[in-house]
């Protein structure tokens, strides 16, 4: 079974990849887009582009068609077709996805001013924002994730080269999460400060989870008939400081999130799924999670109900210019209503928040992801076609 020289770089002794996390496959049509209930993947790539001069809705009708033609046949585990990479060949679709959405900035350069949802005005600026405006924002947003680094690469690299003369990368960032089958039963997922973090995540099979996530068939005033099934992203690089958290003692960690480390329970007590007692007191009369902690101030029940969906990736990229990791948190969440989702939440965790100490908010950006595509349409079509 393998000489030396193969043996460190493959274990063919143990069942393959291919057979487990190499198979799963996503589709790509259907109400809504992949990538906003899809389990947390282990690869993440996020890009947002702007047109390029001189491109508006017609280059940007025939990109989205090229890249949803691709994103098909790559979800579904074929290769693109000529002039393929060859960086994925070997591998099934690694449960692929690719999800497209439309900044802000799209309506004014492809003269759609006039179907641009309203729910894409600017998000309110936050006292503790560190912005950078080049790594912010974009025309065109493309979150592309799976559970093999190579095949979310190939995918990037793929989309990238069909954007051609249409469109220029205005930033890249990368993310991961932990492999499936890294532990011994599915579990929460942890974030680089350790702690257990999506518990209490809305689930698809809540009554109102499609209400709060996606939008209506018959929508709202404001929004247009071509973002039914769609759902609004925000996506913020967070920043952790991750020399300053891991010097606080652990039960004064606990204390920030109002969980407890070990397993993500309450710190008043039962399982991780158990819900948080927000009235109980301790011995010495104080809230047993503390008016400040991060758990208690996102709470839907302390913002009138209003709620996300986290599906974040982590991401590392060495040491900072300061000397500490540049690493932390790609949070994206997606709602219905950004105005009924992160903003409210944000701005109570802006005045308050225990966890504010140690993250930097550095990079935001807000997109308007259109549904699925049904059978022979493109993402995006009902806006640019119609
Ligand atoms: C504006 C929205 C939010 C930002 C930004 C945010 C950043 C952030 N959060 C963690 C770690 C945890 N968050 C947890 C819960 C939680 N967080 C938000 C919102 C934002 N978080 C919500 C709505 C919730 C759920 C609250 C509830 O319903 O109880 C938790 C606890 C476990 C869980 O439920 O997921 C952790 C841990 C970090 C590290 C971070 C920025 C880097
Ligand atoms: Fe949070």
């Amino acid at each position: 079974a393998g000489g030396s020289a193969t043996y460190a770089a493959t274990r063919p002794d143990e069942p393959t990849a291919l057979a487990t996390v190499g198979s799963a496959t996503v589709a790509f049509h259907g109400a809504h887009q992949a990538g906003i209930t899809t389990p947390l993947q282990a690869r993440g790539h996020l890009v947002a582009l702007d047109l390029a001069p001189g491109a508006g809705r017609k280059e940007a009708a025939a990109l989205l068609r090229r890249w949803s033609g691709t994103a098909r046949r790559l979800m579904a585990g074929e290769p693109v077709g000529e002039g393929d990479t060859g960086i994925a060949l070997d591998a099934g679709p690694s449960a692929l996805t690719v999800t497209f959405g439309f900044g802000r900035t799209f309506f004014d350069v492809t003269k759609l001013a006039d179907r641009r949802p309203s729910a894409l005005d600017p998000l309110p600026a936050f006292s503790s924002d560190h912005l950078d405006a080049r790594r912010s924002n974009g025309d065109l947003w493309v979150q592309i994730g799976s559970d093999d680094s190579l095949v979310a690469f190939h995918a990037l690299r793929a989309l990238l080269k069909e954007a051609g003369d249409a469109a220029r990368v205005r930033w890249q960032m990368n993310g991961f999460n932990r492999s499936p089958g890294a532990t011994a039963r599915p579990m929460t997922a942890r974030n680089l400060m350790g702690q257990v973090d999506g518990t209490n995540n809305p689930k698809p099979t809540d009554a109102d989870f499609d209400r709060r996530i996606f939008v209506p068939a018959k929508p709202p005033a404001g929004t247009p008939g071509w973002m039914t099934g769609g759902s609004y992203a925000v996506v913020r690089r967070i920043r952790m400081l991750l020399d300053d958290w891991d010097a606080l003692p652990v039960d004064r960690q606990e204390l920030v999130i109002g969980r407890r480390k070990s397993d993500g329970a309450p710190l008043t007590g039962g399982t991780e799924t158990t819900a948080l007692a927000l009235d109980k007191t301790g011995p010495d009369g104080k809230l047993v999670i503390p008016d400040n902690a991060h758990a208690r101030i996102s709470a839907p029940e302390q913002n009138g109900g209003a709620a996300m969906l986290r599906r974040p990736f982590s991401f590392h990229d060495g040491i900072g210019a300061d000397g500490t990791p540049d690493a932390g948190l790609l949070f994206i969440c997606w709602q219905a209503d950004p105005l009924r989702g992160f903003v409210p939440v944000q701005r109570k965790l802006d005045r308050g928040d225990a966890l504010s100490a140690f993250v930097r908010h550095e990079s935001s950006g807000l997109y308007a992801v259109p549904g699925g595509p049904r059978e022979g349409e493109y993402v995006g079509q009902r806006l640019l076609e119609s």
